[in-house]
């Protein structure tokens, strides 16, 4: 495949490196600053574009390249009020277009998880619910994308709580569920879910070693999104 890279910072950096050792080519690694090489390139060449950049970015890059029949795999978290918007511009076009929080296949495992769990313990009475997210201290978003789909999978399955926030408190309404975000470096991404009572707590987490579960995550799905067409997910992707 001739991949375009869509923000080539840490992440970019890996996928480009991982992409090419498995046999795949190149055909431009786009940052802030070398946006205009976008105009030198045929679009007919590129068979995907893996957009890793920032929330304030991840918009103008996915719609470059849906508009140019493209197919985008995106990563970028903290811009997911305006994902509307690039789902219908994808219809229209007859485009594709995936997105995922988080790449890594263990953490989609503990989504899996997430979910079992907070379906027995809406059934168990006296346990508070928390998520906590802890990431290195360059990243701009908080609470993590991911700790937003955890949060997402507990209040789908819970009678009580309506909404998540963001807070340094770990238990500090009854109907909205807290979500403390911590940034101690080099953390590429931990999260742990918490069910809390006077009697004893239960505890689920998952911790990456390192980014390389996300980048290549992102490029199976770069190879498994070729022909199709779309709004596209993990549950697409994943037969579990
Ligand atoms: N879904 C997942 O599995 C994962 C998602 N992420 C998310 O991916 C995103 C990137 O993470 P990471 O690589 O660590 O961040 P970095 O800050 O290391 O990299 C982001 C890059 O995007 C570049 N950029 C900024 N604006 C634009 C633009 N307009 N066009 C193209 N590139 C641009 C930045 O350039 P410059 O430095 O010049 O500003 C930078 O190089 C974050 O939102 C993060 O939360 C991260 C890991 C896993
Ligand atoms: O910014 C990061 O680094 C990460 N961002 C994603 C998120 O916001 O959930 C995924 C991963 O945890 C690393």
């Amino acid at each position: 495949m001739n991949i375009l890279i869509l923000g080539y910072g840490k992440m970019g950096q890996l996928i480009a490196q991982l992409s090419e050792e498995r046999g795949h080519s190149i055909a431009a690694k786009i940052n802030i600053d070398n946006r205009n090489e976008l105009e030198n390139l045929d679009p007919k060449d590129i068979d995907v574009a893996i957009e890793f950049s920032q929330p304030e970015a991840a918009v103008a890059n996915i719609r470059w390249a849906i508009e140019r029949g493209i197919p985008v795999v995106s990563g970028t978290t903290g811009w997911l009020d305006q994902k509307p918007s690039i789902e219908q511009l994808t219809l229209s076009k007859n485009g594709a277009f995936f997105y995922a929080s988080n790449y890594s296949i263990g953490v989609n495992i503990f989504f899996k998880v997430n979910e079992f769990l907070s379906k027995l313990m809406n059934e168990t009475k006296g346990y508070k619910a928390s998520v906590e997210e802890i990431h290195h201290t360059a990243k701009k978003d908080a609470p993590s994308g991911t700790a937003i789909t955890l949060a997402e999978g507990i209040l789908k399955n819970n009678d009580e709580l309506k909404d998540w926030h963001l807070t340094d408190k770990e238990s500090d309404s009854d109907q909205s569920l807290p979500i403390t975000s911590k940034r101690i470096d080099p953390a590429p991404g931990t999260h742990i879910i918490r069910y809390q009572s006077e009697i004893d707590d239960i505890e689920i987490s998952h911790t990456a070693h390192s980014r390389q579960g996300f980048a290549l995550g992102s490029i199976l799905v770069a190879e498994w999104i070729q022909g199709k067409k779309g709004v596209l997910s993990m549950d697409d992707y994943l037969s579990f």
